[in-house]
């Protein structure tokens, strides 16, 4: 069981992450990318599969076309957790 983050340690960790947001529906934090065309876009998700394996911890997404939409949440958690936020910040660094 993975802890997840209180109130305080998630606001703390957008602040860090300006282009996220929090769904408090789903608990996880969301960003939507948009690309030239699918080949960029699907390059893009092909990256981010090679971080979540590494990094043990896997995305909620969404393509269509140029667009990727990505959620993050931690099933073992139950919510948000350091492991969302570790994969947020690998993510950004690819764009
Ligand atoms: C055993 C394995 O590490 C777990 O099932 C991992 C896999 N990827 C995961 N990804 C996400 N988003 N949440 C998890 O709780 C999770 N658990």
């Amino acid at each position: 069981m993975v802890e997840p983050l209180d109130i305080e340690g998630r606001e703390h960790a957008l602040g860090q992450l300006p282009d996220w947001v929090f769904n408090p529906v789903k608990n996880g934090i969301e960003r939507d990318f948009k690309f030239d065309d699918f080949v960029q876009a699907f390059g893009f998700m092909s990256s981010v599969a090679i971080l979540a394996e590494k990094q043990g911890h896997h995305p909620e997404w969404f393509n269509v076309y140029n667009k990727v939409s990505i959620l993050l949440t931690t099933h073992d958690a139950n919510g948000l957790s350091e492991k969302d936020i570790e994969l947020a910040h690998a993510i950004e660094k690819l764009v």
